[in-house]
């Protein structure tokens, strides 16, 4: 690996999948007889706020029972270490909603903000009057008023189907300069985030993919291994 320079993590629910976060293929992207698709749009919270309010209330009291596991771990060694082993930048870029890489990079005493989370954040809030962002454990069922301008105008910090993920230029830019783009427990079936190894592949920028089966990006891939992230994320790492 040392010829590398910068390189670009991708992950996705798979990583956090042995943390007992259920993954989006787990229950069959079903959610209680709804489509993910039904409840994480903007349609559908405009349709029906408090079920989209209770579906990630429920996920956000979830994620805050879950511990990082050795994927999130080796990750977090990897961004400390690698810097000084390689010599270059390793750029997070998580599809993820939960805080599971940002607190194993705590753990590792690395400064917040090392986790690019392109789909939002279950500890966030974002007021739709004020647009502030604030972090957030709590419910937003009971519709609490913003801690910035009082306005009951709270949704979670999420990037729904049909919004534009957060901060794309500065991944594209990181792909762009990448020497190594590797994808971590994903399904390859979300765009943009899907399109980001074709993008590096078309740049002849090596590519691969720890993943429990192959993806549906597969074929963009150089290099595979396929089994838990918790055990090949650890041995690609060392
Ligand atoms: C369904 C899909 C076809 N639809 C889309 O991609 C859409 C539409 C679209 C856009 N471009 C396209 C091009 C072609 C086709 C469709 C589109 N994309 C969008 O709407 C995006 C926004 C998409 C983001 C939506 N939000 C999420 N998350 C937050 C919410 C929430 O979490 O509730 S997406 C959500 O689903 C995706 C789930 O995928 P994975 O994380 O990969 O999880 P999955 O369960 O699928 O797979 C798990 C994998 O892990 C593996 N695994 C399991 N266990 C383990 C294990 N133990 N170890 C290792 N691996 C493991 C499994 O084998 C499997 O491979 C993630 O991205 C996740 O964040 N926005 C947008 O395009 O905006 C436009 C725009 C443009 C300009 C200006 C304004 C707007």
């Amino acid at each position: 690996m040392d010829q590398l320079r910068n390189i670009v993590i991708l992950t996705g629910a798979g990583v956090s999948a042995e943390s007992g976060i259920g993954t989006f293929r787990d229950s069959g992207g079903l959610w209680e007889e709804h489509r993910v698709e039904d409840v994480a749009t903007p349609e559908a919270f405009a349709r029906d706020p408090d079920l989209v309010l209770r579906f990630y209330d429920m996920r956000r009291a979830g994620v805050q029972k879950a511990e990082p596991n050795a994927a999130h771990r080796a990750i977090a060694r990897l961004q400390r270490d690698w810097p000084a082993r390689g010599g270059g930048r390793v750029t997070l870029v998580t599809q993820n909603v939960d805080d599971l890489h940002d607190r194993a990079a705590r753990a590792l005493g690395l400064g917040e903000g090392g986790v690019i989370h392109m789909h939002g954040e279950h500890l966030s809030a974002w007021c739709t009057a004020c647009d502030a962002r604030t972090p957030w454990h709590a419910d937003l069922i009971d519709s609490p008023p913003c801690p910035s301008c009082g306005a009951r105008a709270l949704r979670p910090d999420i990037v729904w189907f049909g919004e534009m993920p957060y901060r794309m230029e500065e991944i594209i830019r990181a792909v762009e300069e990448a020497d190594l783009f590797v994808s971590i427990g994903t399904s390859g079936a979300v765009y943009p985030a899907a399109g980001f190894v074709r993008s590096a592949a078309e740049l002849g920028i090596a590519t691969l993919e720890l993943n429990l089966e192959p993806s549906q990006g597969t074929q963009w891939f150089d290099g595979a291994r396929h089994g838990p992230a918790s055990e090949v994320v650890p041995a690609w790492v060392e």
